[in-house]
């Protein structure tokens, strides 16, 4: 971030009271911003600087008194009000959306993450970049050229076309790869499960609870965030990369995946720049839809509503689950409106591990119906080698050793099929 310093005003209007700052308030402490004080408003947005002249006028005062580094507007401000705000009060103003960005941008570690940051920096900053480019044209060089656009303007959107496609094409590419990887691993026997839903849920709590101790981690992070520090900050986007740790649920061999937090009322632009986190939550088998049950009912409902939305075409089964029970208090209500929206909520705490055997159970019930196949192999080094490959692929029961091996074979259904094929090699 290229602030001055981070000492922050918190300034949000809106038509509706009461004018709530708690989220802007935990995004800036997310960005490390130390808010000193707020401005709120109820009123229409006003079309030069978003608030009112007199409420302007206070902000400016406030600046220059308490030596405010950045007005932190809870709104998606355009380029012109942005900009005349910025002129008014003299101090860096930065709306929800750039703070989002910016909190992204510190925490992307991965390839990816890091790609899907600047594909959405560059799609928030083309409008912006062309707005001031006509500012500048229109001050002092109107007429220089008759009819068409100035040619630096013209020469600046095409540059951020031009970077904006190359993003895009290097991240369809890192798609395809994701998309060969999981059909990869379903092959090696394992169930893909991802974790969804609101950033600050416990999705990440929840995933070491499940996780085998054993993990793996093929994803080029290059200091695991699970381990040591994983005493939990209570931040905004803790996790922005996707992570993955296998586990064993009911004989299943599961590879979990955690994904980025949904936030509310980010444009959708941002949202789908990191489609490729939500891409392994729609193409999982099972998603677990963490819920924090410390929000009210009604905030309940607005965030189970717009994760299913996020979550309209997956592919999987959905297992909603109420966390941090511990600190929720009456939990009826609450439950009624998961279940009325996504089904009988799992209630956990993932903190003190209440409700995590419920959970495996119910993840258990979700995961792909496994297939069952008897089979015999001659008792020779191939044979033996064989049933160590269905070991690694899936459940081997009521093993028997003679002068052949026969046992019974349970898997994914392409893994059955595979070990079918690979027993048909060994002749006779
Ligand atoms: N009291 C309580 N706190 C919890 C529980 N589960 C998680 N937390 C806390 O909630 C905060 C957020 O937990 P995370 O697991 O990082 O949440 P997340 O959903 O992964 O958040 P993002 O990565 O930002 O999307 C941390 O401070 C956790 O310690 C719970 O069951 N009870
Ligand atoms: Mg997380």
């Amino acid at each position: 971030m290229s602030r001055r310093g981070n000492t922050a005003l918190v300034a949000k209007r809106s038509t509706d009271r009461p004018v709530d700052t708690t989220e802007i308030r935990a995004l800036c402490e997310s960005a490390g911003l130390d808010v000193v004080g707020e401005r709120t408003q109820v009123r229409p947005r006003d079309p030069t600087y978003d608030f009112g002249e007199g409420a302007v006028a206070e902000m400016t005062e406030r600046v220059e008194r308490e030596d405010v580094d950045v007005l932190v507007v809870d709104d998606e401000l355009d380029p012109g009000r942005a900009f005349h705000l910025e002129e008014a009060v003299s101090a860096d103003v930065i709306d929800r959306t750039r703070l989002v960005l910016d909190i992204f941008a510190e925490r992307a570690e991965t390839k990816r993450a890091r790609l899907e940051v600047r594909l959405a920096e560059l799609k928030y900053e083309l409008p912006r970049a062309e707005a001031k480019a006509r500012r500048g044209e229109s001050s002092g060089r109107r007429g220089f050229k008759s009819g068409g656009e100035e040619p630096q303007a013209a020469q600046m959107r095409a540059d951020y076309k031009q970077r904006i496609k190359h993003l895009r094409d290097e991240l369809d590419q890192l798609d395809d790869a994701d998309g060969d990887l999981r059909d990869a691993r379903r092959e090696s026997g394992f169930d893909l499960v991802a974790l969804a839903g609101y950033t600050n849920a416990g999705k990440s709590t929840l995933l070491r609870r499940l996780a085998d101790d054993l993990s793996v981690e093929e994803n080029a992070v290059q200091h695991d965030d699970l381990d040591d520090t994983a005493a939990s900050r209570d931040r905004l986007f803790e996790t922005l990369d996707t992570t993955t740790r296998r586990a064993t649920v009911d004989d299943h061999r599961v590879l979990l995946t955690d994904t980025v937090g949904f936030v509310d009322d980010l444009p959708h632009w941002l949202v789908s720049s990191f489609r490729t986190t939500l891409a392994a939550a729609r193409e999982a088998d099972a998603v677990l839809l963490v819920i924090d049950a410390t929000d009210d009912p009604e905030a309940i409902r607005a965030k189970v509503e717009t994760s299913l939305a996020e979550l309209d075409d997956r592919d999987g089964t959905l297992v909603p689950v109420l966390n941090k029970r511990d600190e929720a208090g009456a939990l009826d209500s609450k439950r009624g409106v998961v279940a009325d929206l996504a089904g009988d909520p799992v209630v956990t705490s993932a903190t003190e591990g209440a409700g995590v055997d419920a959970l495996r159970d119910r993840l258990g019930d979700a995961l792909p119906e496994r297939e069952r196949v008897e089979l015999t192999v001659p008792n020779s080094d191939a044979g033996n080698a064989f049933v160590s490959w269905c070991h690694d692929h899936g459940t081997v029961r009521e093993i028997e050793y003679g002068d052949a091996i026969s046992f019974a074979f349970e898997g994914r259904p392409e893994v059955v099929a595979k070990a079918e094929g690979r027993t048909a090699d060994f002749g006779e």
